[in-house]
């Protein structure tokens, strides 16, 4: 597969560290105006470093763009003239549709919608995906690649801006969690780094156990509230502080706010 990540900044630079880790391509191609930040990829073989987006896509046939929204429209304008029928259009641009970059690409290119997060760095990513109806012909191909960096799901586009809230914001929310039980491992008595390490692992074995069994979350709580115990009355406490109403209204913010970076981009 020849792959180019067009505007390699934090998602990009986390997609080619998952390709790269993964070997997914036979020739890759990175491209950002300023090229400092890309120096680490220097080393690596099939690996081009550029600021040329044309001679990028002229190169390659699958393209992943990770610009911002606000840079997504000029840069399509820049390499449509260069589109064949091969290149598959895979863009991880947030809020900005499918019928928005057809109206630049037109109908007839692949266009794939792709929502992955930064945990593509590590192959961990959950990453949601969406088409155009010619891109539907191409999705297999785009599932099979971030499938290969972590776990993916079909969802129709009009859920991309909430699978963009819980899955690609959802890192930092679940960092803050992270941190947070960090804090209070500091507080009961763990050193910083023993405090972070019982707070990852935990949060990983929590995951775990609800990918493998395929339990719901509060079939495992009940595992672990003894009556009268110190799990429950945690719980309970964190209840009264409000964290899941806090998780859920801070999501539902989120969520707003991306129709407001819609409305902006019109
Ligand atoms: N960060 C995340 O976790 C996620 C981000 N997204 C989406 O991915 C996109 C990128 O986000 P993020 O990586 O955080 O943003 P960044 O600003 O870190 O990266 C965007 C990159 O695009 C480059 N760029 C700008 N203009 C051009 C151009 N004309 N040609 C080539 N490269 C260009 C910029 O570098 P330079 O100025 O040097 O060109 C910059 O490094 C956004 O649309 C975001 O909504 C989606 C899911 C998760
Ligand atoms: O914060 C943002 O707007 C982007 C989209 C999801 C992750 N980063």
């Amino acid at each position: 597969m020849k792959i180019a990540i067009i505007g390699t900044g934090n998602l990009g630079h986390s997609i080619a560290k998952g390709l790269i880790i993964d070997n997914a391509f036979t020739t890759l191609y990175l491209t950002k105006r300023n090229l400092e930040s890309l120096e680490e990829f220097n080393g690596y073989t099939n690996v081009t470093i550029t600021s040329d987006n044309i001679e990028a896509t002229k190169t390659s046939d699958i393209l992943i763009f990770a610009v911002q929204p606000a840079h997504f429209e000029k840069v399509l304008a820049e390499i449509t003239p260069y589109l064949t029928e091969k290149h598959v259009l895979i863009s991880t641009v947030t809020g900005f549709s499918i019928p928005k970059i057809e109206g630049v690409v037109g109908e007839n290119q692949f266009v794939i919608r792709a929502m992955p997060n930064t945990a593509i760095a590590v192959g961990k990513s959950m990453t949601c995906i969406c088409s155009n109806t010619q891109g539907a012909k191409r999705i297999k191909i785009s599932q099979a690649i971030f499938n290969r960096l972590g776990h993916t799901l079909i969802i129709p586009e009009s859920q991309m801006q909430a699978a963009t809230v819980i899955c690609a914001s959802g890192v930092a929310f679940w960092m803050r969690l992270i941190r947070a039980t960090t804090q209070a491992a500091i507080q009961l008595g763990f050193d910083a780094e023993e405090a972070q390490e019982l707070s990852m692992h935990t949060c990983e074995g929590a995951a775990s156990l609800l990918i493998q069994t395929g339990n719901h979350p509060e079939e495992e709580i009940d595992k672990v509230t003894t009556p009268k115990g110190c799990t429950i009355e945690g719980l309970n406490e964190m209840e009264h502080k409000g964290l899941s109403s806090s998780l859920i209204q801070g999501m539902v913010a989120s969520y707003n706010k991306i129709s407001n970076i819609k409305k902006e981009q019109i």
